[in-house]
C-alpha cells in the first residue's frame, strides 16, 4: 500500500462520519500513519473536526447532503463514528465504489436495533434476550405483556442509553413510550422491548477483523448507569470456558457484517450463559481504557484495519480502568477545573474533549488509570474523575 503525503496529490484520505471523542482518537491514529483527515458532525467545533485536516457540518441522516460530500471529496475510506447515519446514503456510495467501514451494510444493519438484533438471533440463532418491536403505544402495550416486566424499552435508534427505560409495570408504558420517542436519534417512532436480562456483569469483547484474520483484546468489563456508561475496567475476570463462548459470538457477529476494522461486541454474562446484546462496528466508548492498557489502543487497531495493515498482534501491558466524567447543567461557557489534582494520583491520565457545549449528563472527559490489578485502576480512575470540576456558568 502507497501512502501520499496529506493534502498532496497522492495522499490517502479517510472521512469520518461523527466527530465526538472516538473519532477525535481515530483521526489521531490516522494522522500517525501519514493520512489526510475529513471530520463530519451535525454542529461545528466536534472533537475530531478540531484535529482533522478539515470538517464539514450537516445532517448526516439526509442521504443527498452525505452523498454530496462525499461525492465532493472522494475520501479513499469512509469511517463511520455514530450509529445514526443515512446509511441507505452509504449502501449506494458503496455501490458507486466508495469503500465504507466495515461495510455499508453493516453500517446499516447495526444502526439500527431491529436489523442487528434479527441478524444476531435470528440468522446466526445467538442467544439475545427475548425481543418485540412496536410502532405505537397500543403495539408497545401488547408486546410488554408478551415478554413480561420488567423490560428494557429503546428507540430502536439512539446511543449512550437515550430514550431507555426499565419498564417494571404496566403502569410505566405510558412514560416509557413517551421517552423513547421524544430521545432517539433517528427520525422513526419504533421501539424495541427486551426482556431484562438480571446479568452478574457485561463486557465488550474488541473483536479485530483484519488481512491478519480475526483477532481479540482482553475483555473489557463496565457499569452502566441509565443506559450510558460510567466505567469500565480490562482485563474483566471471567471463566476461559465463557471467554470462549464470548469470543465464538464475537467472531460469528463481526463476520457476518463483513469488512475490516475493529468492532465492539456488547455481551451480558450470567452464572451460565452468554448474551449478545449489541455491536459497534467501530471502536467503543468502554473501550476508552485501551489508550493506556495495551500498546495498540482500540483506535489504533482500527486504523491499521481499515487501511488494510497487519495487526498480528495486539499486546495488554497492565491492568487499567477509565471513569467517565459528565456534565450536569446545559452551558456554551464552561470550564474545567481540577487536572492538577486528579494527575497527582498514580499511573494516570485524562482524556479531555473539547466539546463546545455542556448538556446535562453529556461526556466531556474521561480518567483512565493503570494499577496492579482492575482493582487498584478502578479505584484510580474513580478518585481522578471525581476531581473533575467541570463549571458551568
Ligand atoms: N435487555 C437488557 N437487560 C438488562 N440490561 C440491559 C438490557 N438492555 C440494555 N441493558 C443495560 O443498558 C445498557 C445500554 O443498553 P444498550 O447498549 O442497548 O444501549 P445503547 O443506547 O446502545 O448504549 P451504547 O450506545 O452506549 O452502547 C446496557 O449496557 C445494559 O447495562
Ligand atoms: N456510546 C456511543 C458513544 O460513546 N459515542 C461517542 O459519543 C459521541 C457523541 O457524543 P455527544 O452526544 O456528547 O455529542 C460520538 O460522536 C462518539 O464519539
Ligand atoms: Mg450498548
Amino acid at each position: 500500500m502507497n501512502i501520499g503525503a496529506p493534502l498532496q496529490q497522492k495522499g490517502i484520505k479517510l472521512m469520518i462520519l461523527g466527530s465526538g471523542e472516538l473519532g477525535k482518537e481515530v483521526i489521531m491514529e490516522a494522522q500517525r500513519l501519514g493520512v489526510e483527515t475529513i471530520a463530519v458532525d451535525r454542529y461545528d467545533g466536534a472533537p475530531a473536526m478540531q484535529t482533522a485536516h478539515r470538517s464539514y457540518v450537516i445532517d448526516m441522516l439526509e442521504a443527498d447532503k452525505l452523498k454530496e460530500i462525499v461525492r465532493w471529496e472522494k475520501p479513499d475510506y469512509i469511517v463511520p463514528e455514530i450509529e445514526a447515519l443515512a446509511t441507505e446514503a452509504l449502501i449506494e456510495l458503496e455501490e458507486e465504489g466508495f469503500r465504507v467501514i466495515p461495510t455499508a451494510r453493516a453500517a446499516h444493519l447495526t444502526m439500527d436495533r431491529e436489523g442487528i438484533r434479527r441478524l444476531a438471533s435470528e440468522e446466526l440463532k445467538i442467544p439475545t434476550a427475548s425481543y418485540q418491536f412496536a410502532d405505537n403505544i397500543e403495539e408497545l402495550a401488547s408486546a410488554v405483556k408478551e415478554i413480561g416486566t420488567p423490560c428494557v424499552i429503546k428507540p430502536v435508534m439512539s446511543s449512550s442509553g437515550k430514550g431507555q427505560t426499565v419498564c417494571r409495570s404496566e403502569a410505566d408504558i405510558e412514560t416509557s413510550w413517551q421517552e423513547a420517542v421524544g430521545s432517539g436519534r433517528g427520525k422513526k417512532n419504533r421501539v424495541i422491548v427486551e426482556s431484562f436480562i438480571p446479568f452478574e456483569s457485561e463486557i465488550t469483547l474488541l473483536t479485530v477483523q483484519s488481512i491478519s484474520g480475526t483477532s481479540y483484546c482482553e475483555p473489557i468489563g463496565h457499569e452502566q448507569k441509565d443506559g450510558d456508561y460510567i466505567q469500565s475496567w480490562q482485563p474483566h475476570p471471567m471463566p476461559a470456558a465463557q471467554l470462549e463462548q464470548a469470543k465464538k459470538i464475537a467472531s460469528e457477529v463481526t463476520a457476518a457484517l463483513g469488512g475490516y476494522g475493529l468492532f465492539g461486541v456488547e455481551l451480558f454474562l450470567t452464572k451460565d450463559h452468554v448474551y449478545f446484546s449489541e455491536v459497534s462496528p467501530r471502536p467503543h466508548d468502554t473501550g476508552m481504557v485501551t489508550l493506556a492498557t495495551q500498546h495498540l489502543s482500540e483506535f489504533a487497531l482500527h486504523v491499521r484495519a481499515v487501511l488494510g495493515l497487519p495487526v498480528e498482534d495486539i499486546v495488554f501491558h497492565r491492568a487499567g480502568a477509565s471513569y467517565a466524567v459528565k456534565a450536569e447543567k446545559e452551558s456554551k461557557n464552561y470550564h474545567i477545573e481540577g487536572a492538577q489534582e486528579a494527575l497527582l494520583i498514580p499511573e494516570t491520565e485524562l482524556r479531555i474533549f473539547g466539546k463546545p457545549e455542556t448538556k446535562p449528563g453529556r461526556r466531556m472527559a474521561v480518567a483512565i488509570s493503570l494499577g496492579a490489578d482492575v482493582e487498584e485502576a478502578k479505584q484510580r480512575s474513580k478518585q481522578a474523575a471525581e476531581k473533575i470540576n467541570i463549571i458551568e456558568e
